[in-house]
Formats: structure tokens, C-alpha cells, sequence
């Protein structure tokens, strides 16, 4: 399905955001990692949840559902041997299921994106299991995968952060359920840093003890502990609503966005902060973030890193900046569901935006008086590209026709849904 994005002047109206995909991911794993019965309210309902579901279930938990909970009774340390897995396109289930599917003699991950999900490495992950006893064939670091483990020893771990955050949380997922006490050391940098805070957060919900640094490189694990039990609530989403938010600072708007905590442990919190760097009203208070939008932005330079999910969303804002922005450190965006700096570029310039790239850097020379639009965009697979590329058509002198934009279902299914609740002139085509 195609996504025809008109030009809409004015956004108005409030929504509720979308709930949280990191947390949903975690919570899944975590209430299978638990021997008793968990419950997650408000749980994100999109195709990577799905994913982590659908892993889990085939992994032996038992999951039932209806429109506001999950309920999980989990399998504790003990998986039930599936032969094969699908994690969709989900690049944090796949990462994280590795690690639990090492408890288990044989485990073949299936390669269903080849086009993006396929071709995103995963060598570091690999090379800290295999450093743990664990066997795994692999096509050059990527998918299709078989892995295969039954006792991970614990000790010393190393594992790379240069390209993911997600392989550091796989092997803190797994390695408080081994017989060994492990330390975990992060060689080279850490990127999405922030993010291995929301996976603290959870480990320690769910009871279990890790002695972190306070850099976030070293760790100390436990082994032989076991997962409690839990309720757990999914607060609301920022990356997705960093695009609803970008949307209504493009346009005159005034935009209430609701269940976006300001004590959130999602680094993508930082959108917010961004958008007022560029000068666009708004306000966060209690869980509210109000837009009242003239239009109008700054241009300004960002440490992309520390919002990961939302550089995409505040790029496309900053094409229509007064002036020059630039968003650095961005390098792990070309690991993502497509390139994120070349292929996304390549489509924001179709539609006619100034924009340069640098191997971890995104520059936009900003066009206040809009672009030109009247373009096909092809989507590289990517709900993130799909959701910028929305914003730019919103101020596009012409229509944009965004190909494939169903892909936005991996994290939102329902975002030309609030976007049209709010005016927006966006149209399903086949
Ligand atoms: O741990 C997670 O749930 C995620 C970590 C981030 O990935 P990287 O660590 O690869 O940057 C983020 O982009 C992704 O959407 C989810
Ligand atoms: C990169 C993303 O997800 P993942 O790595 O889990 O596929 C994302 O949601 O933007």
C-alpha cells in the first residue's frame, strides 16, 4: 500500500501516544524469562510486538491477550526447544532472542526482511556468545541463523557497542540466568547508551541484580538468578510521537500529544528539548506535550545519539529551518532498517531538500519556504523513513506518494490514523 501525503497547513487536536515498542520488547521478554504469571498493561500492539510475541509463544510461554493486557506465564531459565524463529523485522527481538535461544541445542532464526532486517550485521553479538561456548552459523554476521548453545558459561564477556546497543541488552538478559556469575566489559564505544538504561530499569523491575558502572561499560552479573513475576505498565512511545510532534511544528498547529512522561528513561525524550532549541512553542507538563505551531524553526546542532529513534523525525523538521543544522554522531543510523544517512537522504532530496552527509553526520540546509515535493519516495522498508518523509510531504508545495508505507506498521500502525484525526490530508492508495 502507497501513502499519498497532501499539503496540509494547519494540525489540530489531541492524541494519545502510541505505547513504548523498547518497553513492550522488554516486558515480553522479561515476563517469559519469569517461572509465574506476569501481566503487561497498555502493551505496544504493532509488528515488532507481535514479533517478540509470537518468539515467545514458540518458545514456550503462554500468552493471552485482550484490548488493554497481555498476560504471560513464563519459562523461566527453561525454553521449550523451538527448531525455528521468526522476528519479522524487528532488529531488538532478533538481537535479544539470541541470547535466550543459547540456552537451547539448536535454534534456526529465518532471514523474512532480506531487504532490511537481512542485511543488518550482527557479528559483535555473535562474537560474545561464541566467546560463551555457544556455536552459531551465520551468512557473514547476518541472517539466516542457527544457534546453537545449551549451557552459555558466564565469567569474563566482552562484546563490542560500536554498532548496537542491542547485543550489551541480549547478554544482559541472559546472563543472570546462568550458573556462573559473569562481568560484562563494553569495548569501544557505546552508542544508543541511553537505551541500555531502559533495559536496567526492566532487569531491575522484574528483580533482578546488576552492578552497573556508571559509564555504562562495566557490569557485574549475578549468575543463578531467577526472573520474578510481575505487573508491568508500557508508558507512552517518544520515537513515534517525536513524528507527530515534528509534523505539528512544520505546520500551524496546536497539537496535544498525552502519556509522554517527562521522567522517561527513553532518550528520545530529548526531542522535545530539540524542538525548543529550534524555537517551535510548546510545553511538557504533567505527561502533555502541547504544540502550538507558527511554522517557524531555527536551525541547531545535535548529538544525535542521544535520540536515536527520533533523528529521522527532527531532520525532516530542520529542512524547514532558518538556516544550517547538522545532527552528528549518527554513524549506527546506516545499521538500521535501511541506511538511514544515505538511503534517507537520497529520498529527502527527491522531494527537494538541501541535505549533505558525513560518515556519522546529517547536514540540512534548511528551506523555510518549503520544497517542492511531487515526488514517489521509496521507503527502503522503514517505518522511520516513512514517518519523516510524511512530515516533509505536510509542507511540500506538491503531493508525495510514499511507496510501500504499510512498513510504518512496524512501530505504528496507527500513525496516518492520528495524523489524520489531527487534519492532516494523507490517503491510502493500492
Ligand atoms: O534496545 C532497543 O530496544 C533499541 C535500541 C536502539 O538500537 P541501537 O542500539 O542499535 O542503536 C534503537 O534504535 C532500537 O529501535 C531499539
Ligand atoms: C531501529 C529500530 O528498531 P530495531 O533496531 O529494533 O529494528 C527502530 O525502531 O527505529
Amino acid at each position: 500500500m502507497d501513502m499519498i501525503v497532501t499539503p496540509t497547513g494547519r494540525l489540530e487536536g489531541e492524541i494519545q501516544a502510541l505505547s513504548s515498542k523498547n518497553y513492550t520488547t522488554r516486558y515480553l521478554l522479561v515476563a517469559a524469562l519469569a517461572e509465574g504469571t506476569s501481566t503487561i498493561l497498555h502493551p505496544a500492539h504493532s509488528e515488532d510486538g507481535e514479533a517478540m510475541r509470537r518468539c515467545i509463544r514458540d518458545l514456550g510461554a503462554i500468552v493471552e491477550e485482550d484490548d488493554e493486557k497481555i498476560v504471560i506465564t513464563g519459562f523461566g531459565r527453561n525454553p521449550h526447544p523451538a527448531k525455528e524463529l521468526n522476528v519479522g523485522n524487528a532488529g531488538a527481538v532478533l538481537r535479544f532472542i539470541m541470547s535466550i535461544a543459547a540456552l537451547l541445542p539448536e535454534v534456526h532464526f529465518v532471514n523474512a526482511y532480506p531487504q532490511s532486517l537481512g542485511k543488518r550485521p550482527h557479528d559483535d553479538l555473535i562474537t560474545a556468545l561464541e566467546s560463551m561456548g555457544v556455536q552459531i552459523e551465520h551468512q557473514q554476521g547476518r541472517l539466516p541463523m542457527t544457534i546453537r548453545g545449551g549451557n552459555p558459561r558466564g565469567g569474563k564477556i566482552q562484546v563490542s557497542g560500536n554498532v548496537s546497543s542491542q547485543f550489551l541488552s541480549s547478554l544482559l538478559f541472559l546472563t543472570p540466568l546462568l550458573d556462573e556469575d559473569s562481568e560484562i566489559e563494553v569495548l569501544h564505544d557505546l552508542k544508543s547508551k541511553v537505551v541500555v538504561g531502559q533495559t536496567l530499569e526492566v532487569l531491575a523491575q522484574a528483580g533482578i541484580v546488576i552492578e552497573a558502572s556508571d559509564d555504562l561499560m562495566h557490569y557485574r552479573i549475578p549468575g543463578k538468578q531467577r526472573y520474578k513475576a510481575q505487573t508491568y505498565s508500557v508508558q507512552g512511545d517518544y520515537p513515534g510521537s517525536a513524528a507527530i510532534l515534528a509534523a505539528a511544528s512544520v505546520t500551524q498547529s496546536d497539537v496535544i500529544v498525552h502519556r509522554l512522561l517527562e521522567t522517561s528513561k527513553q532518550g528520545e525524550r530529548a526531542v522535545v528539548d530539540v524542538l525548543k532549541a529550534m524555537e517551535v512553542p510548546l510545553t511538557h507538563e504533567n505527561g502533555i506535550v502541547h504544540v502550538k505551531g507558527n511554522g517557524k524553526l531555527v536551525a541547531g546542532e545535535f548529538d544525535g545519539d542521544e535520540f536515536t529513534d527520533g533523528v529521522l523525525a527532527m531532520v525532516a523538521a530542520s529542512v524547514f529551518a532558518e538556516g544550517t543544522s547538522r545532527f552528528y554522531n549518527v554513524e549506527n543510523l546506516r545499521y538500521k532498517e535501511c541506511d538511514r544517512i544515505t538511503d534517507y537522504l537520497a529520498e529527502l532530496r527527491k522531494a527537494g531538500a538541501r541535505v549533505e552527509e558525513k560518515q556519522d553526520e546529517i547536514i540540512v540546509h534548511g528551506r523555510p519556504e518549503g520544497v517542492e515535493g511531487g515526488v514517489e519516495i521509496d521507503a527502503h522498508f522503514d517505518h522511520r523513513v516513512i514517518m519523516a518523509l510524511t512530515i516533509v510531504g505536510l509542507r511540500s508545495k506538491q503531493p508525495i506518494r510514499i511507496k510501500d508505507a504499510h512498513h510504518v506498521a512496524k512501530s505504528y500502525p496507527h500513525y496516518f490514523d492520528h495524523l489524520k484525526a489531527l487534519g492532516a490530508q494523507v490517503e491510502w492508495v493500492s
